[in-house]
């Protein structure tokens, strides 16, 4: 219908100056005549170029004043010819919202005597805006005065019409010839007598069923490549079960404290101890825990091996960190700068910004003489290669480090100072037993990889991050989200 009508309309006149008229006139609906001008502009029978035009459309509100009259009208008519009506005998005749703007603009309009009685003061009204907004609906042209108290009391909204004007293309012809557009064998074998469609290299083609980066991931990799250009190596951290000797005992953790409660870590059933443990450090690390040394007094309190000897779930990856440093220590001194990204887990109650398990980012620098001004220095560089360059310190508290620092930085998008990390020296109760040198310091930091990733990607659920109940869609979806420059 739509095709024949254009073309036959090219074939006796030079052009069709609006997409939109023409459907008009022949009585046809634009949307088909546009579908149609699309293929055959697809096949060089026609050349086209856009219109766009700003029309106006009636809003839910508009269209229902549009069918029932406007609220003043309405709500004059609810007022009796003679005499009057107490107002709230007239609220009861009128919808709320009816009743409120008509109010407003009866009273406005002089129509109405509005006190405890309401009366008419006119005796006849016309219904302007419905007639007005019939006007729009029915796609005619309206003076600016009527549009811009229509638009100011939201009855109508401005919309972008799309249409086009047409003229004969290199192709054109009064009947489209049927052509061949997939390479078939039939119709590779037929091809003398067939004409194939122009291959059109603009075309978008099919979208891509293809694998998709989970936002983690890409947010682990920027971390990664931010520790990789500072110079740190990546520690080995394929063990998610660990002893509770390197998760805490290693790390001046007290036996009797609370993180270590069947609360707060998951330990293990089967294999429930671990095998082999250094023997010789272990005892240096009982002695540290019960008397102290290396100028420290320890806890005064009966260290107990099979409470070391117990396998977890790490509740951190400074379980690994503990590792390599004493792996370190074990051979003559050389610095280290070191970093990881993998799964903790904690048994803690889950909510939209807790799970049992989640990534922490963690990165250490093993050097002679090094002090709280280079951890500072440090963690200015690490959160400036990220974006974040307003840091602020607030003293904490860990077992293993001392001083131990939360580190804030100011969210510009949210307006206002996030916790972002946490940080501090390692003590010498864990160093030293360890067999580092005296003078060997190391600093630390430690933040999870779901907070960044959450706000860079706006999630406020962590449960549609990550887990059973995670959004497809979202991954699908996601963009590259850049931190830092
Ligand atoms: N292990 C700490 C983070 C941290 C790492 C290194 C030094 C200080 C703190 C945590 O779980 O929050």
């Amino acid at each position: 219908m739509a095709e024949e009508a254009i073309l036959g309309f090219l074939q006796n006149n030079e052009q069709i100056t609006d997409s939109g008229q023409f459907s008009a006139e022949f009585n046809l609906d634009h949307n088909e005549v546009v579908n149609v001008i699309k293929s055959l502009h697809g096949f060089r029978y026609i050349d086209v170029q856009d219109i766009k035009k700003e029309t106006w459309v009636l809003t839910d509100e508009g269209k229902k004043y549009a069918a029932e009259g406007s609220p003043e009208v309405q709500l004059f008519l609810a007022v009796p010819e003679e005499g009057s009506i107490s107002k709230d005998e007239l609220q009861k005749k009128l919808a709320p919202s009816v009743f409120k703007i008509g109010c407003s603009q009866a009273g406005k309009n002089k129509w109405v005597e509005m006190g405890k009685q309401v009366s008419r003061k006119v005796k006849h009204v016309e219904d302007k805006v419905k007639g007005q907004l019939l006007q729009i609906q029915e796609g005619k042209e309206s003076d600016k005065d009527s549009i811009n108290s229509l638009k100011a009391r939201k009855l109508i909204v401005p919309q972008i019409w799309k249409g086009y004007s047409v003229k004969k293309g290199p192709n054109y012809a009064p009947e489209r010839k049927k052509v061949a557009t997939d390479l078939t064998r039939e119709n590779l074998q037929n091809w003398k007598e067939l004409e194939f469609k122009e291959y059109n290299f603009e075309a978008k083609g099919a979208p891509l069923e293809a694998g998709h980066l989970h936002a983690l991931l890409k947010v682990r990799k920027q971390f990664k490549d931010i520790f990789v250009q500072m110079g740190f190596e990546e520690m080995p951290t394929n063990n998610f079960v660990e002893s509770s000797f390197w998760n805490f005992d290693a790390l001046f953790q007290p036996q009797q404290h609370p993180a270590r409660d069947s609360h707060d870590t998951f330990f293990l059933k089967v294999p429930s101890t671990t095998r082999t443990l250094p023997e010789d450090y272990v005892e240096k690390v009982k002695r540290v825990h019960e008397t102290g040394g290396y100028g420290s007094r320890g806890y005064n309190y009966d260290w107990k091996r099979e409470e070391a000897n117990k396998n977890l779930l790490r509740t951190h990856t400074t379980a690994v960190s503990s590792r390599m440093l004493y792996a370190l220590a074990q051979k003559p001194f050389v610095p280290k700068k070191y970093f990881s990204i993998d799964r903790v887990f904690r048994n803690e109650a889950v909510d939209r910004t807790h799970l049992a398990e989640f990534h922490q980012i963690e990165g250490l620098i093993c050097d002679r003489g090094l002090t709280l001004g280079d951890l500072i220095g440090v963690l200015k560089d690490f959160f400036s290669r990220l974006g974040m360059s307003k840091l602020r310190f607030k003293p904490a508290y860990n077992p293993y480090t001392e001083p131990s620092m939360e580190i804030f930085s100011y969210h510009e998008g949210l307006g206002k100072w996030v916790e972002i990390g946490n940080s501090g020296m390692f003590r010498p109760e864990m160093l030293l037993p360890m067999g580092l040198p005296e003078d060997v310091r190391v600093i630390a930091w430690g933040l999870s990889l779901e907070r960044p990733t959450m706000i860079l990607y706006g999630i406020d659920n962590i449960r549609d991050l990550f887990g059973h109940k995670v959004d497809l869609d979202l991954i699908k979806r996601n963009p590259i989200c850049r931190i830092g420059i």
